[in-house]
């Protein structure tokens, strides 16, 4: 007879004062806890047009010293209004001492990015160390990603060496954390 597993005794932790307790190497990176929404424009010399987007974004922990990322962006026109989905991934920010950071993000273009860096007083930069590729993803890389932090917004901004151009801004966005219900 089949047994329905229980459920999950781990769920996630979306803020940091709440359980699970978060792993003290988490402590440079407390603050991205939760969902964030924003928009964001991005551009790249290859492409015809600069472009607009929303996202979605958020970071999470079940007590050990990582923290789950997931992202997914859709593009809008100048009202807002949502053309179609676009950039997605997600991965896992491995914190080390001192603020170190090892994230490890996959996309569905077929791209698998290992990045480090460093987090600390509000800001994470990491930049990449390997980016391993399907046989059928464009020619990414390398990629620079860093988060400015500032109370409940937090900034992003993208560069990008990919299709043969050198290492430059693809993206920047603006983001604030959803509200937490008490
Ligand atoms: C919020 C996240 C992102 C958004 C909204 C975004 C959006 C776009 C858009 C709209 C294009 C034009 C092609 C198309 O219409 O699909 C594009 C091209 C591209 N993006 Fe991004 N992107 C994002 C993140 C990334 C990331 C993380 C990478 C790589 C690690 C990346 C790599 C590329 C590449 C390689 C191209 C193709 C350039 C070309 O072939 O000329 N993008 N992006």
């Amino acid at each position: 007879m089949f047994d329905a597993a229980p459920e999950n005794p781990y769920p996630d932790g979306l803020r940091p004062d709440e359980a699970p307790a978060p792993h003290a190497l988490l402590t440079p990176v407390l603050g991205l806890l939760g969902t964030w929404r924003g928009r964001g424009q991005g551009t790249y010399p290859t492409l015809a047009a600069d472009f607009t987007y929303a996202q979605e974004v958020t970071f999470s922990h079940d007590g050990r010293p990582f923290l789950r990322y997931e992202a997914r962006a859709w593009l809008v026109d100048g009202d807002d209004v949502p053309l179609r989905p676009s950039a997605r991934e997600s991965g896992w920010w491995r914190l080390q001492p001192d603020g170190r950071v090892e994230a490890l993000i996959t996309q569905p273009t077929g791209i698998a990015e290992i990045s480090v860096g460093h987090a600390a007083d509000g800001a994470v930069d990491l930049s990449t160390h390997e980016v391993a590729r399907t046989p059928t993803a464009k020619e990414v890389d390398a990629t620079r990603r860093r988060y400015t932090l500032a109370d409940d917004t937090l900034a992003f901004v993208h560069d990008l060496a990919a299709v043969g151009q050198p290492l430059q801004h693809h993206l920047r966005a603006v983001l604030r954390r959803e509200k937490r219900e008490q």
